[in-house]
This record gives C-alpha cells, sequence and structure tokens, in this order.
C-alpha cells in the first residue's frame, strides 16, 4: 500500500517528467561560426530540445547535417541564407541565440566591434520580431552592452517587446570568475559560483568576490578583478588574431539555454546572471544591467538586487555604471538613426 505522500511524490515526479519531455524548438543564428558549431553541437546533446534550427549566412545545412547523425533524438535542420530559410528557421522557436557577428582582433575593444555587429544584430532581431515574437532572445553577439537595446528597441518599433523576454549573455564572465577563483583557492571550480554584474565589457564587469565569503587584498584582489574583467582579451592575444572565446562561450551559451529551457519545464529556483532590462538603476537612466536574475516559464521572473557589497566593489560598479549609460545610448541612438529596411 502506498501512502498519500508517495502517491503525491509519483504524481509529481511523472508531470515533471512529462513537462520535461516538452517539446522545445531552439534556434542557433550564427550557427557556422567558431560559437555557433560547439554551441549547436551542445545543444544537440540536450534531451530538453527537440528541433534545433541552423541559420548562418554560410554553411548552416553543412552544419545541420553533420550534427544531425548525432544519436540523440532532436530532430536538427540547416536553413538557407534567405529571407524565407530566416523566417522558417525562427518559426515557432522557443529559444533563439544569436551568436552571429565579426569577433575581435587583438587591440580592438568590444565596442570597435559595434560599427560591423550592430546591424547584424539589428536585421537578425527584425527578423525575430516577425517570426518568433514570443521567443525567448539570448543576446551574444558583442559589444552585449549594445546589442541587448539594439534588440529591444526593434521590438519595441515592431510592437512586440517584452522586456521578460530578452537576455544579454554574461554567463562566461561567471563561468571566468568562477573558475579564476579556484585557480588562487584551490577548491573545486564546479562549486565555485562567484556574483558577477554590471554589463560584458572591460570595466563594466564587476564581479563581487565577496559576497562569496572570499576577501583577497592589495594587489591580489586587483590582479583577480583585473582577470575576470579582461578574461576576454587573455583568449583574443592567445588566438592572435584568429577570433575570441568560442569553446568556453559554447558552454556558457549552452549552459543558459539549458537554465531557461529548465525553467519554461517547471523546474524553480533557477538563478543565472544576464544582462536584461533591469529595474536596478533606471534612475539613473540605465535602462540594462546584469544580476542574478530568477528564471521561469514566462524568462525572468525575479531580478536580485546587487545586494550587500565592500566598498571597494562600490568603486567598481560606479566606473561600471558610467560606462554601461553611454553603451546603452550608443545602441538605442543607432536603431533611431538606422532603423534599416
Ligand atoms: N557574450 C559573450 O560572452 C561572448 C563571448 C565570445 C564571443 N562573443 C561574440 O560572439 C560573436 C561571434 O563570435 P564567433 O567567434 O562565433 O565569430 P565567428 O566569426 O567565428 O562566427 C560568426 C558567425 O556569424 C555568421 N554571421 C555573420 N553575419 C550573419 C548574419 N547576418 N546572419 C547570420 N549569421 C551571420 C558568420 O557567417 C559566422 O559563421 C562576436 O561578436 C563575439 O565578439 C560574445
Ligand atoms: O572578448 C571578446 O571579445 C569575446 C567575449 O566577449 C569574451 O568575453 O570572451
Amino acid at each position: 500500500m502506498f501512502s498519500a505522500r508517495q502517491i503525491f511524490a509519483q504524481v509529481q515526479r511523472r508531470s515533471f517528467s512529462a513537462s520535461s519531455r516538452q517539446a522545445s524548438k531552439v534556434t542557433v543564428l550564427g550557427a557556422a561560426g567558431g560559437i555557433g558549431q560547439p554551441l549547436s553541437l551542445l545543444l544537440k546533446l540536450n534531451p530538453r530540445v527537440s528541433q534545433l534550427a541552423l541559420y548562418d549566412i554560410r554553411l548552416a545545412p553543412g552544419v545541420a547535417a553533420d550534427i544531425g547523425h548525432i544519436n540523440t533524438k532532436s530532430e536538427v535542420r540547416g536553413y538557407d541564407p534567405t529571407p524565407s530559410g530566416l523566417g522558417e528557421a525562427l518559426k515557432g522557436s522557443e529559444v533563439v541565440l544569436i551568436p552571429a557577428g565579426v569577433p575581435r582582433k587583438p587591440g580592438m575593444t568590444r565596442d570597435d566591434l559595434f560599427n560591423t555587429n550592430a546591424s547584424i544584430v539589428r536585421d537578425l532581431a527584425k527578423a525575430a520580431a516577425e517570426h518568433a515574437p514570443e521567443a525567448n532572445v539570448l543576446i551574444i553577439s558583442n559589444p552585449v552592452n549594445s546589442t541587448v537595446p539594439i534588440t529591444a528597441e526593434v521590438f519595441k518599433s515592431k510592437g512586440v517587446y517584452n522586456p521578460k523576454r530578452l537576455f544579454g549573455v554574461t554567463t562566461l564572465d561567471v563561468v571566468r570568475a568562477s573558475r579564476f577563483i579556484s585557480q588562487l583557492k584551490n577548491t573545486d571550480p564546479a562549486s565555485e559560483n562567484i556574483t558577477v554584474v554590471g554589463g560584458h565589457s572591460g570595466a563594466t564587469i564587476v564581479p563581487l568576490l565577496s559576497q562569496s565569503g572570499y576577501n583577497l587584498e592589495g594587489e591580489q584582489l586587483d590582479q583577480y578583478v583585473h582577470r575576470v574583467q579582461f578574461g576576454g582579451d587573455e583568449v583574443v592575444q592567445a588566438k592572435g588574431g584568429a577570433g575570441s572565446a568560442t569553446l568556453s562561450m559554447a558552454m556558457a551559451g549552452a549552459r543558459f539555454a539549458e537554465s531557461l529551457l529548465k525553467a519554461a519545464q517547471g523546474q524553480k529556483n533557477v538563478i543565472e546572471p544576464t544582462f536584461v532590462d533591469s529595474p536596478l538603476y533606471k534612475d539613473q537612466g540605465i535602462d540594462y544591467f546584469a544580476s542574478n536574475v530568477e528564471l521561469g516559464p514566462n524568462g525572468v521572473e525575479k531580478i536580485h538586487p546587487v545586494g550587500k557589497i565592500t566598498d571597494y566593489e562600490q568603486k567598481l560598479l560606479d566606473v561600471c555604471l558610467g560606462d554601461l549609460k553611454k553603451n546603452i545610448e550608443k545602441g538605442v541612438k543607432f536603431v533611431k538613426e538606422n532603423p534599416g529596411n
């Protein structure tokens, strides 16, 4: 005989496993690139994904044919670089990841990518607003501090903006912050989870080490913060002109997509750092900010405040806010002045 409690637990388990089998179409725009390919591979390995739609201006059908042989259940399809191919790739999608655009070379800042990537993201955002207005849109293309506002402005201009469904992917900053502290403290990096707030470039990346109970001091603290803020540059230098982080970014993007799908499929307390339309600094004219965000079936469920920080961290945050405001304004202005076709 089962007790009422056991039966209840069984029903709960069944309903969770039913919802975790829910069909989820995921689309990658820029799927043939340095990030796009390993990201698509990781998504193919994710049992929460039922359909994987790959789009790029080159090679997406080839990447799809290759990944499609992997023996997991999801259907993979690559789309031709035409407006109808893009539309089909987006139609019915629950999660749209956008790593389309050019990466940095040594000596460049992320903002130096603006001139090329702003119009790429604007045009892909237009297609997403038209064909997948209710999808969760995950922006990876740099400069994220500007490409997220660009996407928001496009969605607003089409009357379909939902601030709960637009995310700048800043997961890599937390992945790095966790890895780098584990190297200093000889801990397991997988069990570190350092809070990182602000944005995704240089001084706008603000690790809040004190919130994990660590108190590095002096030069060691300065070096740690610098490494987290400029971790991307380490990879750009090491690749010597052949691009920026792709493999670690693919892991970070796949982790964020998995968190969104988990939350959409009923899991509670799913928290990820991400750059979203946020109330935290709107009184200072800063409409987007990255902090820990609880995800739910509707996307953003709850935006966590920055919380208690040290005077040192407050100084980092002050610098961050100044830069962030300019990056956001640049994105908004771009769409107003260059609405495209
Ligand atoms: N958010 C982050 O943490 C993070 C981390 C690493 C890289 N990035 C950024 O991600 C972007 C991509 O980096 P990458 O290394 O994959 O570059 P990449 O050049 O290897 O790949 C970019 C891909 O985008 C495609 N593309 C270009 N224009 C397109 C369009 N209009 N529609 C569809 N696809 C298009 C290209 O054909 C290419 O396959 C860069 O802007 C880079 O700075 C962000
Ligand atoms: O550094 C870059 O340009 C790519 C990315 O934003 C990163 O953090 O690795």
